[in-house]
């Protein structure tokens, strides 16, 4: 024990690619999470669980217990505070160093783009960050642009049902996390969303995480199936307050025997499925995604295009 910390074997590690490295030792059960990562230079020692090859010894500082942190979510480099309590901004961003602002939000997810407008209480001024998602990096703009990390188990599950060669359509793309992550088991992708913003952000996540086969599209995705007059193997309808409305769009972009991903919030089981069987249907499968608030969840319909 020392005065400032414990003696552990850590792991260093490029900054530029700190968080992927985190993200890959949490995944391998390795990283000491109660201790704070050192920053020296251009380079982060990450605190490790034991041994590893090129691991060296250093000292780490415990993080301040959880309890005395108030309660927030994390996006990359953001933290999203409930409540605007400056104090407790400023204990957050201290208590990691991979934290750069801590926001609140001024009001709800709201408007076509799924915006919410924020306040930075403590840190880089700031609603601009990089996520970290299964490999793969996006840079978000949390003001601007829609961006949500819960769904990145429903993305893996979808890349799962992907056979190699298929030709996608993100109908409300975002900034593309769902585009990205199917691209490498596509053939191409189309990706669209109506928020300029998202378009460009979109443009530069393609670039970063080197797609060679995604198209950014900033189009309403009721013009697609005139936009491109032809059928995909599988349509993403990640809409989830309003999506109904663009099952003609989807049922035309997608072939007889494809599959349309659609995603809605819903209080009660298979609250879509009318509307959905109101088009030709092989089949359709409904799962729950996640709670979204007490009574209200996040449900995907699987649905295979009949003749
Ligand atoms: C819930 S977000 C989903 C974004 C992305 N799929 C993700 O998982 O992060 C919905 C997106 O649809 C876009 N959008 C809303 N109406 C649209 C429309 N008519 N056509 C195309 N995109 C639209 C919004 O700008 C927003 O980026």
């Amino acid at each position: 024990m020392h005065a400032e910390g414990d003696e552990l074997w850590g792991l260093r590690v490029d900054k530029r690619r700190a968080e992927e490295m985190r993200q890959d030792l949490i995944g391998r059960g390795l990283l000491e999470r109660g201790y704070r990562p050192r920053s020296e230079g251009e380079s982060l020692l990450l605190p490790l669980t034991g041994e590893v090859p090129g691991a060296e010894r250093a000292v780490f500082t415990p993080f301040p217990p959880r309890e005395d942190l108030a309660r927030h979510e994390l996006v990359g480099g953001i933290a999203i505070l409930q409540e605007e309590d400056r104090a407790a901004a400023e204990r957050i961003l201290a208590s990691r160093p991979s934290l750069h602002t801590v926001v609140v939000p001024t009001g709800p997810v709201s408007g076509e783009f799924r915006t919410r407008a924020l306040k930075v209480l403590a840190g880089e001024p700031t609603t601009r960050t990089v996520v970290t998602e299964h490999g793969r990096r996006f840079a978000v703009d949390l003001a601007h642009a829609y961006f949500s990390a819960r769904l990145s188990t429903e993305r893996q599950r979808v890349h799962g049902l992907m056979a190699e060669g298929e030709e996608v359509c993100d109908m409300f793309a975002g900034v593309g996390p769902f585009a990205i992550a199917l691209s490498d088991r596509a053939s191409f992708v189309v990706a669209a969303d109506l928020n300029p913003a998202a378009v460009s952000l979109l443009c530069e996540n393609v670039r970063m995480n080197r797609c060679r086969n995604v198209l950014p599209v900033l189009a309403d995705a009721a013009h697609l199936p005139g936009v491109f007059p032809r059928t995909f193997d599988r349509v993403i309808m990640n809409l989830p307050m309003e999506s109904a409305q663009f099952l003609p769009a989807a049922f035309a972009l997608c072939r007889p025997g494809g599959t349309i991903h659609y995603y809605a919030l819903q209080e009660e089981e298979g609250a879509y499925l009318d509307r959905i069987r109101a088009f030709p249907v092989a089949s359709v499968a409904e799962r729950r995604v996640r709670s979204y608030s007490p009574g209200e969840w996040h449900a995907v319909y699987d649905i295979v295009v009949g003749e």
